[in-house]
């Protein structure tokens, strides 16, 4: 177990999520035809694909490249097996204690796949709008078809019918169990202090709000939409079923979908006018797209052709033009110094948990340690890239400060063409607790209280802002 000290639940935890409006195989009993049980086969090998093998829930859920057991569902059962893949990864830790805390001997080493089966029937259980006895049926039934499992099916009946009756009292107990595994609470411990890192991985528990970036008048958007005007101009929307294509603005490129805290880097450039500014690490493109509406010229560059292709497309909706560089950016030589270089590096993505579960479970610390070697070079590229007086906005979505804070400070430390250009708390009411006393931007996912009617939450972002001499 991974206790915590004095750390309630948010109001979310318990909450239950309504994974689609209809959700086939999950209002019936499992007949002998057995609905629903493929989803469920589906949402207990992705989630040992994911935590055994440490492959992206993106990856696998995507429709052209992913899984094939996935791509093969109907909408809805496809809807259902990413909300229980997303719920049992974001509740994984305290789905674990409840159903340990169930079993008197442990699951013998090694019985992974019952495992998986156990915390897919418990996220249902815990925390879905789906019929529990469904869940416990289903979760047997696939005991009973894995001749590993088939004498631990009796078990599996057993616990899940005690977690169904038990339920609040389960969720009650398990409270105090850490939301994020160990190895992440502690460097959230280093970084933050004990309280803060309690507040980040309790807030990953929230699914993201959905956050809107617009052309012009956020105002009158966020009135249209009826969403709320953030600090950065911003709009977010109100929690709703269905899909963000079908909004007003969409089909005529009059906004884009990009977390409140995503939307900071690009605006730490001030006046771009007539600048010319490259966009390192480009796609998909909501960086690049306000940089091109701040009146910049910018040369969009990415190495992976498929997400340039999606960046193209995102453009061309958005009616926006820009400069397509495709490659590696360490071979990418303009033929003169720019005004200004956006680096959005690639990163461990720890400040997007809320919409990304699954990351705490295939990234590790290994993984931080070596993208900030890959984001340090990527700097030092960027230096060279940039006129005297120019600036280049360092970014990435991890909560790392080996990632953020410490990496800038290293490269400033032995880089005297270099120097910070601190950012004014007083520029960014209501979120100058945001602004560290360096002047950079440090965003958790804890910031940004919500209210009755609007989630509160920002991904967890770094932002510094460095001027070439
Ligand atoms: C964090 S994402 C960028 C998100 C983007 N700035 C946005 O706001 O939509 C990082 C991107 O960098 C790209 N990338 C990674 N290494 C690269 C390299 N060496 N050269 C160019 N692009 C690279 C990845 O393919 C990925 O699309």
């Amino acid at each position: 177990m991974n206790d915590k000290k004095n750390n309630k639940p948010s109001r979310s935890t318990g909450a239950r999520e309504n994974p689609t409006s209809h959700a086939p195989g999950s209002r019936r009993e499992a007949g002998p035809g057995k609905p629903g049980l493929e989803v469920r086969m589906t949402a207990a090998k992705l989630l040992s694909a994911a935590i055994d093998k440490k492959i992206s829930l993106d990856g696998m859920l995507d429709l052209s490249h992913g899984n094939p057991a996935y791509k093969a569902l109907g909408d809805a059962d496809r809807a259902l097996t990413r909300a229980i893949l997303t719920t049992a990864l974001r509740h994984l830790t305290r789905l674990e204690a409840a159903i340990s805390s169930m079993i008197d001997t442990p699951l013998p080493h090694g019985a992974k796949s019952l495992h998986h089966v156990l915390v897919v029937a418990a996220a249902q259980i815990l925390h879905l709008d789906v019929p529990s006895h469904a869940a416990v049926d289903l979760a047997v039934e696939q005991a009973n078809r894995d001749p590993r499992n088939r004498r631990f099916a009796k078990l599996v009946n057993a616990v899940l019918r005690r977690m169904v009756r038990e339920k609040e009292e389960i969720l009650a107990a398990t409270a105090s169990v850490s939301p994020v595994p160990d190895w992440f609470r502690k460097r959230l411990v280093a970084a933050y202090g004990e309280t803060e890192a309690d507040k980040i991985a309790e807030a990953q528990l929230t699914p993201a709000a959905i956050d809107l970036t617009v052309k012009s008048d956020a105002k009158g958007w966020a009135e249209k939409l009826g969403g709320k005007l953030l600090p950065t101009g911003s709009i977010r929307l109100q929690v709703f079923q269905g899909s963000v294509t079908a909004l007003e603005g969409f089909e005529d490129g009059e906004w884009w979908v990009q977390d409140v805290a995503a939307s900071i880097p690009a605006q730490l450039f001030g006046d771009l006018t007539g600048k010319r500014i490259a966009d390192l690490c480009a796609a998909p493109g909501g960086k690049t797209a306000q940089l091109v509406v701040a009146g910049a010229h910018v040369i969009a560059v990415e190495q992976s052709a498929n997400r340039l292709a999606r960046l193209k497309e995102n453009l061309a909706r958005l009616g926006l033009e820009a400069e397509l560089s495709s490659g590696d950016l360490f071979e990418f030589k303009p033929d003169e110094l720019l005004d200004g270089v956006l680096l959005d590096a690639p990163c461990s993505s720890t400040g997007t948990t809320r919409r990304h579960p699954d990351v705490l479970w295939t990234k590790g610390p290994e993984d931080i340690g070596k993208l900030a070697v890959l984001q340090e070079r990527m700097l030092r590229h960027a230096v060279t890239l940039v006129k005297p007086g120019g600036l280049i906005v360092f970014s990435n979505c991890s909560l790392d400060p080996l990632e953020g804070e410490k990496l800038v400070a290293k490269v400033l430390a032995d880089t005297p063409t270099l120097e910070r250009q601190p950012v004014s708390p007083s520029d960014w009411p209501g979120l100058e607790s945001a602004v560290s006393d360096l002047g950079e931007f440090r965003t958790t996912p804890a910031m940004l209280p919500g209210d009755e009617t609007f989630a509160g939450g920002m991904d967890g972002f770094f932002a510094s802002v460095l001027r070439v001499r």
